[in-house]
């Protein structure tokens, strides 16, 4: 169908990190948003990193704004991993599954939310509030010339947004994921030196004794909060994962490296994800005392690290409209939303959130297996259609939401 091509041709751009086809990807979006006929703007913060904004207007500009993100940049792939070529977004007959980077994480979304539109102008509804979206880039490598910079300008307050709507994700079961929080991540690099010396040496202090030693104690507290989670006492979201993305020692040679000298540096990276409300404070001082300590010759650094003062949380109880709104939404187009979640990895909307606003995470994927960032990531077509019906149901509810939120409230008092 044509829908599917539409998404389709989103997938089959390019946008892998670290080198994303942004211009592509926006000249895409851009024809789509015309054939819509919603406003369009495309603000560049940075130089070749655009925000595509686009805008459907409601008829009462003093409610507040739907806003509904998504990021246009994926992960990268190991092509010869897949199955399929990972950006010919091939559809497989018999399943139905297309086969893409980004098929899940979160081109889907992006291609959803304009395809409800598409269905919603076609039986000539009109919304109440404007409904947003904005496209936005480098979620994937941290947000902070995407999302991060969109929320501090001035055209975000403009746009004077009342609820975000970002990334959630796949549900093998029949219940979709909904999140209202999510972990910090830290990014962090270890690194140890130690005295080099012959490799046949028995001798204390070298650089990769002292790296192990702090892996081993790393291990022991991963195991630890792994096994609240093999046990059923916390969900996934609910400890802290710490995970060896790299390791990096030795001393090249031309047939590999140097079997017979102990090197003078070794490093490792990991990749951290802490609840709302573990202390970071204490994790940090584990860090320095157990994980990378300077008695050992350690020194660590921070790739990326999110830092939050309190717990940092979306209200999914009465006082957020928005939380039921979304629920009785899903059901009215038969679909259930699942239990409200902490998002084990990281996304976006943690910037909406900081800025006070409600900010749900939700990708409507059930029945799926969960493969953001693997390989052979895919989204079965009946699935991706069976989405635009519940975001059909979403943007209807949320634009004709009348009643003044919070948001409203003050908007009107100044
Ligand atoms: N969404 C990505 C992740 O969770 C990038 C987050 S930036 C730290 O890994
Ligand atoms: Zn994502
Ligand atoms: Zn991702």
């Amino acid at each position: 169908s044509t829908i599917i091509s539409r998404f389709q041709e989103y997938l089959q751009i390019n946008t892998a990190q670290p080198n994303p086809n942004y211009s592509a990807a926006t000249d895409f979006i851009i024809s789509q948003a015309k054939s819509l006929n919603l406003e369009t703007q495309i603000i560049e913060f940075v130089k070749n990193k655009p925000l595509v904004i686009l805008k459907w207007p409601g008829k009462n500009p003093f409610l507040s704004s739907i806003l509904l993100n998504s990021h246009t940049d994926v992960v990268p792939v190991e092509p010869k991993k897949w199955f399929f070529s990972p950006f010919d977004a091939n559809i497989d007959d018999l399943s139905g599954n297309i086969y893409a980077r980004g098929a899940q994480d979160m081109k889907c979304v992006g291609m959803q939310y304009l395809e409800a539109i598409r269905k919603l102008k076609g039986v000539g509804f009109q919304p109440i509030r404007d409904v947003i979206l904005s496209f936005v880039p480098d979620e994937e490598i941290g947000g902070h010339d995407g999302a991060e910079k969109f929320v501090g300008s001035d055209d975000f307050l403009k746009m004077n947004v009342g609820v975000v709507l970002d990334e959630g994700l796949a549900s093998p079961g029949e219940e979709y994921r909904v999140f209202y929080a999510e972990r910090s991540p830290w990014w962090l690099v270890i690194k140890a030196v130690g005295a080099p010396g012959h490799g046949a040496k028995l001798y204390d202090g070298t650089a990769m004794e002292n790296l192990l030693k702090s892996v081993e104690s790393i291990r022991r507290f991963r195991d630890s909060q792994f096994d609240l989670v093999k046990g059923g006492v916390k969900a996934e979201g609910d400890v802290v994962s710490v995970n060896m993305v790299f390791l990096k020692a030795g001393t090249p040679s031309p047939t590999g490296f140097v079997m017979n000298l102990q090197p003078s540096e070794a490093q490792a990276g990991f990749d951290i994800r802490i609840p709302p409300t573990v202390d970071q404070a204490s994790l940090e001082k584990r860090l320095a005392e157990e994980w990378a300590p300077s008695s050992r010759n350690m020194t660590y650094e921070f790739k990326q690290k999110v830092t939050t003062e309190k717990p940092i949380f979306t209200a999914y109880d009465s006082s957020n409209p928005w939380w039921k709104l979304l629920e009785d939404a899903v059901k009215a187009a038969n679909g259930t939303v699942g239990k409200p979640e902490i998002f084990p990895a990281s996304t976006d909307a943690r910037y909406f959130r900081v800025r006070g606003l409600p900010a749900i995470g939700f990708s409507p994927m059930a029945r799926t297996p969960i493969l953001l960032h693997d390989h052979n990531e895919f989204l079965n077509q009946d699935e991706y259609l069976k989405g635009i019906d519940i975001y059909e149901s979403i943007i209807k509810a949320y634009s004709s939401y009348e009643e003044p939120t919070r948001d409203d409230e003050s908007r009107a008092e100044l």
